[in-house]
């Protein structure tokens, strides 16, 4: 039996959360006695996707069929089912991330799998079938039993440990795959994309600086971005900040905006409203920088300064840049 995990391209590289995916998968399949596989649908290069191997992987099926080009929940959740199906594949495993929430339900409605969203550890497969979840935004966990023959899971970020200098060196064989494309699943199509000018994705990011209303104005933002740089960091920032138009509105974490698990979160000028939390607390380490040492955020923090931000963040970035 195979488990199947689902990796997303961007420029033609496996994404890193999907890589977490694929340590993920190799982990459950060695958990049930099966081979770990991985489907990448776009353009990407036999060496990139070979990588997949030194995370546990034996297999990557690869369609590089153009039409897959640009991401189509419709189209790749076909892709999906089929790729299932032809490896007869009991567990399906794709990272978080709005693309892999629609294309997971699809496929679990085509397959009549169940499916959990969420996941925040490895499934307990002596028995039943359990899983744990993150639930009312991150702030509880349920742990969810799966019934059906077929298990589908949208595994969070962080969700397992990985130690990049023990990765074991393998390499995965890459194999051509060409599901059947419906023309039905492309009735709506990208014309043309158009990419922020951040370097860095918030929601592949390592480090993320972010920035609240504490941080007075657009104008004073320059701090900030100094650490960000020295540190290699991508910028967020609050609901207001983004809404009075100070930072662009990609930026904007939370709830009404996006949700990230990065390893190092540093907060400057939050207050750590609960809707501000429930996009951050996936994140491993949370420093929060604040003048008031009653701010809500600093209970929700591993590390606090109490300060103010614009004496504080000069000495952050030259320290970083001194440890370079
Ligand atoms: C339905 C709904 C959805 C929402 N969704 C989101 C969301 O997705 N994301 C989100 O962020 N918010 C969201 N909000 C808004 C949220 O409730 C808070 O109002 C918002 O997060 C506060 O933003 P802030 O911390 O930047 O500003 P403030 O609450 O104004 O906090 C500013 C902080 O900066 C500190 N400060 C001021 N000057 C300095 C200084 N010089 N140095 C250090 N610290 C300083 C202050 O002590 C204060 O703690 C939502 C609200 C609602 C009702």
């Amino acid at each position: 039996m195979s488990v199947l995990i689902y990796v997303e391209l961007d420029n033609s590289s496996i994404k890193k959360t999907s890589l977490e995916a694929v340590a993920y998968g190799a982990k459950v399949a060695s958990q049930t006695g099966g081979q770990a596989v991985v489907l990448a649908l776009g353009k990407a290069e036999n060496a990139e996707l070979e990588k997949a191997g030194q995370y546990g992987a034996t297999k990557v099926l690869h369609a590089a069929d153009g039409k897959l080009e640009h991401e189509n929940s419709l189209a790749f959740a076909d892709a999906l089912v089929q790729a299932a199906t032809q490896e007869g594949s009991k567990i399906i495993i794709l990272s978080k991330s709005g693309l892999s929430d629609a294309m997971a339900a699809r496929a679990a409605a085509k397959l009549k799998a169940g499916i959990v969203s969420g996941v925040t550890a490895l499934p307990e497969t002596n028995g039943a079938f359990k899983v744990t979840r993150a639930i009312f935004t991150g702030k509880a966990f349920a742990t969810t039993e799966i019934k059906s023959d077929i298990k589908v899971l949208v595994v969070r970020k962080n969700a397992i440990e990985i130690d990049e200098s023990a990765l074991n060196g393998g390499s995965a064989t890459v194999e051509a795959f060409q599901p059947a494309l419906r023309d039905s699943d492309f009735t709506a199509s990208v014309v043309s994309i158009e990419k922020a000018d951040s370097e860095l994705s918030l929601t592949e990011a390592e480090i993320i600086v972010s920035g609240g209303r504490g941080m007075k104005g657009p104008e004073h933002w320059q701090p900030l971005i100094d650490l960000a740089k020295a540190l290699g960091a991508a910028t967020g920032c609050s609901k207001p900040v983004s809404d009075l138009d100070w930072r662009p509105h990609h930026e904007h974490i939370g709830q009404t905006g996006i949700k990230v698990a990065p390893n190092l979160y540093i907060a400057c000028g939050i207050s750590g409203a609960i809707q501000h939390l429930a996009g951050v607390n996936g994140s491993k380490c949370i420093v929060v920088i604040n003048k008031d040492p009653e701010a809500p955020f600093f209970k929700a923090a591993d590390y606090g300064i109490v300060g103010d931000v614009f004496d504080i963040l000069p000495k952050l970035t030259e320290a970083a840049k001194s440890l370079k």
